[in-house]
């Protein structure tokens, strides 16, 4: 078995596998070299203006920018190697900029510090025959607030430092000016991102660290663990919930003098609305010039306040992907093509898995379409929703494209579900199957299938989940294994994994690729074999051919009007 892994950050691609048969046909743009490890090293050679050649590049110093496409099995890796080694990484560099594919951020830690005030002034008014004037020492000013505000047109949050720091207030001077108060900042994110506030601690010789979520620490757990819960009770606590501080808690004993980021409790703010705004950080005061301390027996003060210090905030920026419609489906089955048939996108489309590495949104335009749709859809309505509905007209909804996932996604297999966090927001979910599936026609075997949630709820070690994994990529990868409704079924339990009920949102299937050889004999054994499993409708089309791709988008914004209807 040949391991294999793809490593991207930034312009350099690394491919690794345990073996050195693959040849780069075309070293375009890049250099590549051969390790001790038998990592083949792809180096574009128009490197970032950061890049910094004497950095050790190891795992830990940029998890956050790795992309890992974990067990690959050599077939897809072998394609993979071909197409990326010629298409992606000039498709990268031509097409999308040296950034924007692979520097995805959609979760993001922030230092903000607003602006100190700036201190009173400490002056006497002087003239000529007045030596000793009354105080005209002015106030300072106020420090710069820091704001985040929804309203970046973007689908990312790359373009955000890891800092912000607000301008001081200036100082108070004579004759009673006014500091210059320092000027707002405002962080501009995309609407959909979420705010959270962290308190951060540091981390001291022989603390450890409590991970909430560990039932050694839960009194009422069965493994509770009373003398290892008072030493660490004041410690830190990390919440178990974030990967960064899961982490951290791994390595328990050796992060003394680091960071530690705790999330606060209830501190989470959603920027859901475009323009919704929030103050961070509220810049300092400024203090008050001596002219504000004359008083009958002290005429002449010679002291001003000092300005107070700008609130210091570590918070949490993650971005979730807004739309109406999320695209699920497995690895090279259309998604993007679809995404690109039905709306004003021109997302990057591969005959293979893995080409969508993020989150891509495009808009459905509706207003072109004829409106024999409003006639149509919903005949038999009651008068008072059919009125909604004239009084709703649906012009545009969002469609958001996703990267694949495969069964065992939860499990980490592919490139994992970090990604349906995105469409937790959804309206709707959109399965898109590949209805041809595989070169040979597959016939039901007439097993009625169930969604188990806890199929691998078994695996306790991290041997039993290799073994599991193993399993799995040995039955995903034969395509004789591979059934439109086995895949849909994969879908769905993927799915309920994540999320408890995250299937019963309002779903719409999309047989794709029907003009392809077998597609009409696995469609109708498609609906014998799931349909008693989700109350939905299947459309059949052809995303590459534009077959039928009209009556997907009648039912798009069917069900858009639907869901006005109900709300
Ligand atoms: N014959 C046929 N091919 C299609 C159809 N739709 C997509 N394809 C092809 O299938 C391949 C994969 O399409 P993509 O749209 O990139 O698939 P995807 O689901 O976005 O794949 P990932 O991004 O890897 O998850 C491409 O070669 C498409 O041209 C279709 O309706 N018919
Ligand atoms: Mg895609």
């Amino acid at each position: 078995m040949i391991s294999s892994k793809i490593v991207c950050f930034n312009n350099i691609t690394k491919l690794c596998l345990n073996n050195r048969n693959v040849i780069l046909k075309n070293r375009y743009l890049c250099t590549s070299t051969i390790n001790n490890n038998d990592e083949i090293i792809i180096t574009n050679n128009n490197r970032p203006s950061n890049y910094n050649h004497n950095k050790k590049r190891t795992k830990e110093t940029y998890s956050d920018d790795y992309l890992f496409l974990n067990d690959l099995d050599y077939t897809y890796f072998k394609e993979i190697v071909e197409n990326t080694a010629e298409n992606s990484i000039k498709a990268i560099d031509n097409t999308h900029g040296s950034h924007s594919y692979l520097a995805f951020v959609d979760k993001l830690k922030m230092r903000v510090k607003a602006g100190d005030g700036g201190n009173g002034s400490v002056s006497f008014f002087r003239a000529k025959y007045i030596p000793e004037g009354p105080p005209d020492g002015g106030d300072g000013g106020h420090g710069a607030n820091i704001y985040i505000r929804a309203d970046y047109d973007g689908n990312n949050l790359s373009h955000l430092p890891k800092a912000t720091i607000g301008k001081n207030g200036g100082g108070g001077a004579g004759a009673r000016r006014t500091g210059k108060t320092g000027e707002d900042v405002i962080i501009r994110v995309p609407p959909g991102t979420i705010v959270r506030e962290y308190d951060v601690v540091n981390i001291n010789e022989g603390d450890s660290i409590i991970d909430k979520s560990d039932p050694q620490y839960d009194p009422k757990h069965p493994d509770f663990n009373v003398e290892m819960y008072l030493k660490a009770l004041n410690s830190p606590v990390v919440d178990g919930e974030a990967t960064d501080e899961k982490n951290i808690v791994a390595k328990k004993d050796k992060v003394a003098g680091e960071n530690l980021w705790i999330k606060k409790e209830a501190s989470e703010i959603d920027l859901d609305e475009p323009g919704q705004e929030i103050l961070i950080a509220k810049g300092g005061h400024g203090g008050k010039g001596n002219i504000h301390y004359a008083t009958g027996s002290n005429r002449s003060p010679e002291y001003a306040q000092k300005g107070t210090l700008g609130e210091l905030k570590f918070i949490e920026l993650e971005l979730k992907i807004l739309a109406d419609f999320g695209l699920v489906g497995y690895p090279n089955a259309g998604k993007s093509t679809l995404l690109k048939a039905t709306t004003n996108a021109i997302p990057k489309i591969r005959d293979y898995a893995f080409t969508t590495l993020n989150p891509y949104v495009g808009v459905l335009d509706f207003t072109k379409d004829p409106l024999e749709y409003d006639t149509t859809c919903g005949v038999n309505l009651s008068k008072r929703k059919r009125r909604v509905r004239e009084e709703n007209p649906i012009t545009h909804a969002s469609l958001a494209d996703l990267p694949g996932i495969l069964e065992g996604a939860h499990l980490n297999l592919g490139l994992g579900i970090d990604f349906l966090r995105h469409i937790e927001r959804t309206k709707v979910l959109v399965y898109v199957i590949d209805m041809s599936n595989s070169e040979v026609p597959v016939k039901w075997d007439g097993e009625t299938y169930r969604v188990v949630r806890d199929r691998y709820s078994f695996i306790e070690t991290e041997e039993e989940k290799k073994m599991v994994i193993q399993n799995i990529k040995s039955k995903i990868y034969n395509s004789s294994n591979r059934s439109p409704w086995k895949d849909f079924v994969c879908l769905l339990e993927e799915l309920e994994s994540y999320k408890e009920g995250l299937t019963k949102k309002p779903s719409i299937i999309i047989a794709n690729k029907m003009d392809k050889r077998y597609a009409e004999k696995h469609l109708k054994e498609f609906k014998k074999a799931v349909g008693h499993l989700i109350d939905c409708p299947i459309i059949p089309c052809s995303a590459d051919k534009g077959d039928n791709i009209l009556q997907v988008r009648k039912e798009f914004r069917k069900i858009m009007k639907d869901l006005t209807i109900l709300s």
